[in-house]
């Protein structure tokens, strides 16, 4: 398993995260555990930003909260003076909650509801990316009704094939979200937002897709949208002031996966952006990246129970979480590595699936690892959990959502306790005409 971050071997032949050794973890907050490395997402956002900086653009950047919200993580957004990027009345309520400045929110998706918008307004947040012309109307009559002037970013579907999953490609023309920009469509949401009163309309927005490790996608994106401020300026007297590019840069799960440093996709941005939009035309450039700010930084512990060969075949290890608490092998075919934390300096000497605990033949964690001989008990540490893994666990099988802590320069603190039997069973309720369970048969 490659080591991210401040992981390393420590002299008991542990796997040690942010100076704690994952034994004692494992031992104190129990497994399945989401260990996050605070020193490794707070390297990142500053290489964004440092990256920046040296281009000389004017810029902002943002952290896609749907990688992984807490008010724990809120806090260190706010910290390291990135905006935030929320896409549902849960990410902007934990965002208020962790007392995130409202005016350095903004709001996605594409199906936000009268009730999401309105609370977004109320909470003062600054900026609104939208997505449809449906949601343009809805929000200037909400702005309207409160006496209130929306900033808006329309969002756009530049029609470029990001190279990734299918499932996480976002820029192509047939695509859920956005306005289209061949058909012209994106125009005329611009012209319907300049003539709404309630509405101030800052620029347009574009994501072609996530985990990309190639910057011509995003080059070819840049050139649509300079043609798209050109057209817009022409014909609407438009300036564009703010070009969102969105996340999506790539990061290395396995040995197979090559991301370019986070300069690099900067630089390549910023030569775009110079080439499209002329030295004395560029708008500021926003970046809201996700995955390649938590996603490294995570790790999940897990503990070995059963085993079963498949004689000639493949040996499965079954672990104590599983597709709840990371469905992307399942979902995406995701690939990734671990390794044993309690022996990481054991010679690999046999190849095992990792399984999950759950009633489900996709429950699989990985395919073929290479692992010392694995006993039950041992602890399975698999690397890059930090995005979509926690922000996407679920409760299949009733089964409880594990602990997150962060780990930095020796001391772990608990970010979202283990969830218990009952929090299982809060919201469930008992109607008067169900009976007391006895006994129907026999
Ligand atoms: C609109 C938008 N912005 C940002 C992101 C974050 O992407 P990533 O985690 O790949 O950086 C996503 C997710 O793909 C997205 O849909
Ligand atoms: N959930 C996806 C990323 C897509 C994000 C939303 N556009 C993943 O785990 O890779």
């Amino acid at each position: 398993m490659h080591l991210h971050g401040t992981s390393r071997i420590n002299g008991q032949g542990h796997l040690e995260i942010g100076g704690c050794d994952t034994v004692e973890l494992a031992a104190r907050y129990g497994t399945p555990l989401y260990i996050v490395d605070e020193a490794l997402i707070r390297e990142r956002m500053r290489q964004f930003i440092a990256a920046f900086r040296h281009t000389g653009l004017p810029f902002q950047v943002a952290y896609a909260s749907k990688a992984f919200s807490t008010l724990a993580m809120c806090r260190v957004v706010a910290e390291e003076g990135l905006r935030l990027d929320v896409v549902s009345d849960g990410e902007l309520y934990t965002a208020l909650k962790a007392g995130f400045p409202p005016e350095r929110i903004y709001f996605h998706g594409n199906n936000k509801t009268p009730e999401e918008l309105e609370m977004a307004l109320e909470a003062g947040v600054g900026l609104f990316v939208v997505d449809n012309f449906i949601e343009l109307e809805l929000l200037a009559g909400l702005a309207a009704d409160k006496e209130m002037k929306a900033q808006i970013l329309l969002r756009t579907t530049p029609g470029v094939e990001a190279h990734t999953h299918n499932y996480i490609q976002t820029g192509q023309e047939d695509s859920k979200f956005g306005f289209d920009y061949q058909s012209g469509q994106v125009m005329r949401a611009a012209a319907k937002a300049i003539a709404a009163e309630s509405l101030e309309l800052l620029g347009f927005h574009c994501h072609i897709g996530s985990q990309i490790f190639e910057t011509d996608g995003f080059s070819l994106a840049i050139e649509k949208m300079a043609q798209l401020s050109r057209e817009c300026r022409s014909s609407l007297g438009l300036q564009t002031r703010i070009l969102n590019l969105g996340g999506g840069f790539g990061i290395r799960y396995s040995g197979e996966d090559r991301p370019l440093p986070v300069s690099a996709y900067v630089e390549a941005i910023a030569a775009g952006v110079r080439a499209g939009f002329g030295e004395a035309g560029v708008p500021e450039i926003w970046l809201e990246p996700g995955r390649s700010i938590v996603g490294e930084a995570g790790t999940t512990l897990y503990t070995v129970g059963t085993m079963k060969e498949v004689a000639g075949v493949r040996k499965y290890i079954a672990v104590d979480g599983g597709m709840n608490d990371n469905p992307r092998t399942a979902l995406y075919q995701a690939a990734y590595e671990a390794m044993l934390a309690n022996r990481a300096k054991e010679e690999m000497q046999e190849t095992v699936s990792v399984a999950g605990k759950l009633c489900e033949s996709g429950d699989m964690l990985i395919w073929d690892a290479v692992l010392p001989q694995v006993k039950t008990g041992d602890l399975l540490a698999v690397s890059c959990t930090g995005a979509y893994n926690y922000s996407m666990a679920n409760n299949y099988n009733r089964v409880r959502r594990p602990a997150v802590v962060f780990v930095r320069d020796g001391e772990s603190s608990l970010v979202v306790r283990r969830e218990s039997l009952d929090d299982l069973i809060r919201n469930d309720c008992l109607p008067e005409r169900v009976p007391t369970a006895e006994p129907a048969q026999g």
